[in-house]
């Protein structure tokens, strides 16, 4: 299977967790992208549900598309949310924003019931840290926020290029008006360590860690088991696909 067909493996398997009547979020990326195709065909054939989007790319697919769209304000709870990683350790903490989505997207994960996160296998890891973590930050002030974002990570004992995404010529701009510092600090052994340092950081918008909201992982491999769900303790995920 190449990579487009082990996300829409995951993706597939995660609609199995979709039933009528559900308020769902509804990630971003490629991998969320292949999930909002198979909704549609879903809703085309009578599945009821209303989504709200992590992104305005992922709004503008699904009204393309023709998936119900809410907004965070009008639907403040969602039942579940469906959304693709970065990376993924295997207590389900992940690393996401590499679209620079990450700030809606963890408002929406921390308003659903439940998160499934769905990948290919190439981005499960043993400790996170691989894939530079972003930080969204304000813009005012960048040059500060970086100097006290190199700092706070040192204190920790890690330390690495903290890079300034880019366009072409200008900062890419999230969907809020913020930029993006992609932090190259190698393995966090201490993810909520490094959480807590960075939300005490003022221009610190917030960051690609996402602790404690995924409930489930739907990883597609190319081997015998070619889906399957890791579950966190405490979950009310109550089956695994296989
Ligand atoms: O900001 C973007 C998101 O966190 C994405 O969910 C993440 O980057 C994974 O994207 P993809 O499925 O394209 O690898």
């Amino acid at each position: 299977m190449d990579a487009r067909q082990l996300k829409v493996e995951a993706a597939r398997a995660a609609l199995a967790h979709v039933s009528d009547g559900m308020r769902l979020g509804i990630g971003t990326g490629s991998t969320a992208e292949e999930f909002v195709r198979l909704l549609a065909e879903k809703v085309a054939n009578g599945l009821t549900i209303v989504g709200v989007p992590t992104s305005e790319r992922t709004a503008i697919l699904c009204r393309e598309l023709g998936v119900p769209l809410s907004t965070l304000e009008e639907t403040p709870e969602l039942d579940l949310t469906v959304d693709g990683a970065d990376e993924i350790d295997p207590a389900l903490t992940l690393i996401k924003g590499g679209g620079g989505a990450l700030l809606r997207e963890k408002i929406v994960a921390a308003a659903s019931a439940r998160m499934i996160v769905i990948a290919d296998r190439s981005k499960m890891v043993e400790t996170l840290g691989r894939f530079p973590l972003p930080i969204e930050v304000n813009p005012f002030g960048l040059r500060a926020t970086e100097i006290a974002v190199a700092a706070a990570a040192g204190r920790l004992g890690l330390s690495g290029p903290v890079t300034l995404r880019m366009t072409e010529r200008e900062p890419f701009v999230t969907d809020g008006g913020h930029f993006i510092l992609d932090a190259s600090f190698g393995r966090i052994p201490d993810t909520r360590a490094l959480s807590n340092a960075l939300h005490a950081i003022p221009g610190v918008v917030e960051h690609g860690l996402f602790i404690g909201l995924a409930s489930t992982a739907i990883i597609a491999g190319d081997g015998t088991q070619s889906v399957y769900a890791a579950r966190k303790p405490g979950s009310s995920i109550d089956h695994d696909v296989a």
